[in-house]
């Protein structure tokens, strides 16, 4: 087969690495590639509606807003609604009111409103680039100045060949790489706004949706989401009918769900707008340190080269609130840690309050090793100085936990420090932070694709990243960014990272594609795109997943995975728990929610002696069996305890706030699982009595895993190691795992991760039998 057919519009570079056959052997199978990149093209859809549909804007609809209106009568509106309200409060709201409109007004972007406006207003205007200095305003301004346009209402229009009315447009979505973001952005501008999200209110301008966590109130109008939850709503709706615009924030990130994003709307741009009834759809591409050619010359291509100009819109906006100085080493430094340390508190000692620390360091390991030095050494402080907390913010940790790096500390004349990865790195502002010192590195996930197996390595950050991290600080008055490298050292950073497509499993986004109806994922206009080899190992594995047919167009199976806010192997495992011989739904979403609910539920501690203590408390919920029964053990003890479940969290070092999450996903994932028709009645309420999983129902449990992780299993060498079944590699189980330090037949884990050395995390003992007994029925 020659792949040089595949696709009618493959660009050249893709030509030059193809093939001339491919079959790939997995799991001692040999699959021929010949139907996926052949895929018979489906016919386009027809459209639902003609281009030329009238599109007016719906006078009197809730959401049609006219021009806004001038701060001091949208002062005195709010003033009023509140005295309605009753006499306690307004007073005190209005003056919050009209610190926010002041601190709005002061930023640089604030001057460029009307350019940001006149630069979308055009009919022929699809694409604004909008470049403007860390804490210029972008995230929290752009869509505020946006909404109230004309081309921004809701229109109702009407579908040929239908009675029915469909609503067009009306709302700005803005993503966000991260779920933080996402959120303190939302809360942010919600206040901004005059509608504070929380405290119970139903209606307002202002909402997020993030996977397992949506607050979108009635009469939304602009809602910030993360990357993934966007493409979740383009699986449901292709033409983003909700929307008038979509604001893609922190595109320097280039992370695989933006790339992918903006593939769909480059894709939108080039269609006819069927879908949408003609009504356009806006795009606004933001960033401080955006490669503003790449963006032009990507979308640039769908218009004629004389429209390109006024399609494409670039501003670049001067000027960030409060300035910030910048300090770097004279030499290089010995440690890290040390450095950072020492910073911390030449900061703490030398510099007046109020300033909080906002410190980047590479991972959660180096997070907990600092806080517990920083909190051992604020015992030591004395009684006239300044106390000083430290707080920790990776993404690993629960929802609830990241908020409170964010919250005032209560304690007064107190310091806080937050000990952050690169999630703090861009887009979010940390009230009170004056200082940031950065470590100059940080952990970056590196997917080999041959080896099937992800690394997680402490790497140099680029300079990008090291002006995002520095523009944390002077957010709300002037600030200092501690570099602990030096001038030379930054000069010599690569100036951007390598998009997150290029270094990542892609398997998640090929299934993206196909379930958005992309047949020819070669053909998928993308910034960048990934080896044709890594684009090719996604489809086979879907192809074993059962997500793609023979022809390589996806399954019903494979739509209902894309559906599911799971990856594709964890989606696999939930489809086949639904199935008779399995049986085990309930089962599998205990595990999920366990898993998938941050940071391990199971806390680690540090001495042998702590250790002996813990495994003991431990004793009831760990299960020979491997680490996921042992993660459904404690999920279903958790649950069948009445009494205190915080104290019974506490006895076990389990993380309380991730079992709490655990049962936030828990409740969604059976929500979810109800809707699909993969469970046939909604489970009875907590708390059920516990009764322990009998071995052959964990057994089943466990094969029930392996449809999901046959790939991802390894067998014990007769020199005691293991070795992979797909790539043949030594992999040891992970310290954290139940079954560390023992010697099965064989073992599934369901992550494989390079750090120091390659470790098989989340552990299972299983026979070898099964694992062929998985391949086979597939
Ligand atoms: N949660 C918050 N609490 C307090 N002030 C905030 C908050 N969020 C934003 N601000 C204020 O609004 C300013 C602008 O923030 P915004 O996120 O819009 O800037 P930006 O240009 O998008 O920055 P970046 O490129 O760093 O994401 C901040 O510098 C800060 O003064």
């Amino acid at each position: 087969m020659s792949l040089e057919k595949d696709g009618e519009h493959r660009s050249k570079r893709r030509k030059t690495d193809k093939k001339e056959s491919a079959s790939l052997k997995i799991g001692g199978k040999a699959i021929s590639l010949e139907g996926y990149l052949n895929a018979p093209k489906k016919p386009a859809p027809s459209p639902a509606v003609p281009t030329t549909a009238p599109a007016e804007a719906v006078n009197g609809s809730e959401n049609a807003h006219g021009p806004e209106k001038p701060i001091k009568s949208e002062l005195k509106e709010r003033h009023s609604k509140r005295q309605e309200n009753g006499p306690k409060g307004p007073q005190f709201k209005g003056r919050e009111d009209e610190k926010l409109l002041k601190t709005r007004r002061e930023l640089p972007i604030w001057q460029h409103r009307s350019d940001i406006q006149n630069a979308l207003s055009g009919p022929e205007n699809d694409v604004l680039v909008l470049v403007g200095e860390t804490g210029s305003g972008k995230s929290t301004q752009v869509p505020q100045f946006l909404y109230t346009e004309p081309w921004c209402q809701r229109r109702k229009v009407q579908l040929p060949g239908s009675k029915d009315e469909v609503q067009i447009g009306g709302t700005i979505a803005i993503t966000q790489p991260r779920r933080v973001a996402a959120t303190t952005l939302a809360h942010r501008v919600s206040q901004e706004a005059g509608t504070p999200l929380g405290k119970g209110r139903k209606d307002g301008k202002v909402g997020y949706s993030v996977r397992f966590d949506h607050n979108v109130p009635i009469g939304t109008r602009i809602k910030y989401l993360t990357e993934g939850m966007l493409l979740q709503e383009l699986l449901r709706d292709p033409s983003l009918r909700q929307y008038s615009a979509i604001v893609v924030d922190e595109i320097h990130e280039r992370s695989l769900d933006a790339d992918l994003l903006v593939g769909f709307l480059k894709q939108i741009l080039a269609g006819n707008k069927a879908g949408r009834a003609g009504v356009p759809l806006k795009v606004v591409v933001m960033s401080a340190t955006a490669d503003v050619d790449a963006i032009r010359g990507f979308f640039g291509d769908i218009y004629p080269e004389d429209k390109r100009e006024s399609a494409i819109q670039v501003l670049r906006i001067k000027g960030r609130q409060f300035p910030v100085e910048l300090k770097h080493e004279r030499k290089p430094v010995a440690d890290l840690q040390d450095a950072l340390l020492k910073t911390i508190f030449k900061v703490h000692t030398q510099e007046p309050l109020p300033g909080d620390i906002l410190a980047f360091l590479t991972g959660q390991e180096e997070i907990e090793a600092a806080q517990k030095i920083i909190e051992e050494y604020a015992t030591t402080l004395a009684s006239n100085m300044p106390k000083l907390r430290a707080f920790p913010l990776y993404g690993q940790l629960s929802m609830d936990s990241q908020r409170e790096a964010f919250l005032p500390v209560k304690t007064p004349f107190t310091r806080k420090v937050i000990l952050a990865t690169n999630i703090a790195e861009t887009s979010v502002t940390v009230p009170g932070v004056r200082y940031v010192i950065d470590c100059g590195k940080a952990k970056v996930k590196q997917f080999r694709a041959r080896l099937g197996m992800e690394s997680l390595l402490a790497k140099p950050i680029s300079k990008s990243s090291a002006v995002q991290r520095t523009g944390r600080a002077g957010r709300e008055g002037p600030g200092k960014c501690f570099r602990l490298y030096t001038e030379d050292a930054f000069t010599n950073l690569q100036g951007s990272d390598l998009p997150e497509i290029l270094r990542s499993d892609v398997l998640g986004a090929v299934l993206t594609m196909k379930a958005r109806g992309i047949q020819d994922v070669l053909a998928f206009p993308l910034m960048d795109a990934p080896e044709t080899e890594a684009i090719e190992r996604a489809l086979v594995h879907l192809h074993f997943l059962g997500a793609l047919a023979d022809d390589g167009s996806i399954t019903s199976k494979g739509q209902t995975m894309a559906r599911l806010p799971l990856s594709a192997p964890l989606g696999t495992v939930l489809l086949a728990a639904a199935r008779p011989e399995f049986d085990c739904v309930l089962e599998t979403i205990d595990i999920i929610s366990c898993i998938t609910s941050g940071e391990d539920i199971f806390l680690q501690v540090q001495s042998e002696e702590a250790q002996e203590e813990i495994e003991q408390a431990r004793g009831e919920v760990q299960r020979r069996e491997g680490d996921i029964i042992t993660y459904l053990t404690t999920i279903q003890q958790y649950t069948a305890e009445n009494a205190n479940r915080i104290e019974w969290c506490k006895k076990r070092k389990i993380n309380i706030r991730n079992m709490k999450q655990a049962l936030n996903i828990r409740r969604q994932l059976r929500g979810i699982c109800l809707k699909e028709g993969l469970l046939s009645e909604a489970p009875s309420q907590d708390p059920q009595p516990f009764v322990p999983l009998a071995p052959e129902q964990a057994e089943m449990v466990i094969k029930c895993f392996l449809k999901g992780f046959a790939l991802k299993t390894a067998m014990l060498a007769p020199d005691a190691s293991y070795v992979t079944v797909q790539g043949k590699h030594v992999v040891a189980i992970h310290p954290a795992s139940v079954l560390h330090g023992q010697k099965k037949e064989a073992i599934m884990f369901l992550e494989h991760v390079y750090t120091n050395k390659n470790y098989a995390k989340k552990v299972s003992a299983i026979q070898a039998a099964w694992i062929a007994e998985a391949l086979e029925n597939r």
